[in-house]
């Protein structure tokens, strides 16, 4: 049996990042979304035994197979917490833990990922807060809690585990906090990304960040 695998959630690339789509038009949320799998998958290559893409569109699968990771087709009518349920079902006699990711932390570089993997692997139950009360990791035995992501799904998922007997441990990282969901978070792989492929590709975008002291902190800018 295998120690650990990496289970990467992806929607489809019509899907994707929608609440970008003030700044991104749809083929740029593509691409956005593109690069942040090769820098997640890069990062966790070295640390888990194997990495399974999951998603409902062929095109996405396709990609998918180009980064040389597995591949499960999402059956019909899923949603996220029932399409991660299907591959931890699919990997359940195969690996020990599984290690749940989302695609658009491509600040994971930045972290600590042996420490993380490590320390999970004495333990039940691992979870990184993101930003905003979701979850951007969770370490755990495969279909030993039910999923929660959503709303607030960091509180759902450490009733989960004390509701199972699990005693929850949170691993704080600030990188993997910052998944990309705003034009805000585009400036934090601005100002934090140096060397990952996302922000390559929002410098091809000339996408710029500036430092502002009002009811927001960043402003993002970009070209007519
Ligand atoms: N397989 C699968 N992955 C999903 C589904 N919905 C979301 N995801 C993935 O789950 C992770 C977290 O997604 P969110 O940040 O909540 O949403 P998003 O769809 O990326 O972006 P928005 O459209 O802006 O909400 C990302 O890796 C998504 O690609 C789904 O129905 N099936
Ligand atoms: C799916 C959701 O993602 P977010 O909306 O926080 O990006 C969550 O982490 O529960």
């Amino acid at each position: 049996m295998d120690e650990i695998y990496a289970i990467i959630p992806v929607s489809r690339f019509s899907n994707a990042k929608t609440r970008l789509s003030p700044f991104l038009e749809l083929k740029e949320r593509e691409k956005l979304l593109k690069a942040m799998l090769k820098d997640v998958t890069k990062t966790l290559k070295p640390v888990v035994d194997e990495i399974i893409i999951i998603s409902a569109d062929k095109e996405v699968l396709e990609y998918a197979n180009k980064l040389e990771v597995l591949t499960l087709v999402e059956n019909e009518g899923l949603n996220l917490n029932t399409a991660i349920s299907q591959a931890m079902d699919w990997c359940r006699h195969k690996t020990k833990k599984v290690f749940i990711v989302p695609s658009d932390i491509p600040l994971i570089s930045k972290t600590n990922i042996d420490a993380l993997i490590e320390s999970a692997k004495a333990l039940d139950f691992v979870i990184v807060p993101s930003k905003g009360g979701g979850t951007n990791g969770l370490i755990i035995k495969p279909l030993s809690i039910d999923m929660k992501f959503g709303e607030f799904s960091f509180k759902n998922h450490i009733k989960e585990a004390n509701k199972n007997g699990f005693d929850p441990v949170i691993y704080d990282s600030f990188y993997m906090s910052l998944d990309v969901n705003i034009a805000e978070d585009l400036g934090e792989i601005m100002i934090h990304g140096s060397g990952c492929e996302t922000q390559g590709y929002l410098k091809d975008l000339k996408i710029g960040v500036e430092s502002i002291h009002g009811a927001e902190r960043l402003k993002i800018t970009r070209p007519d």
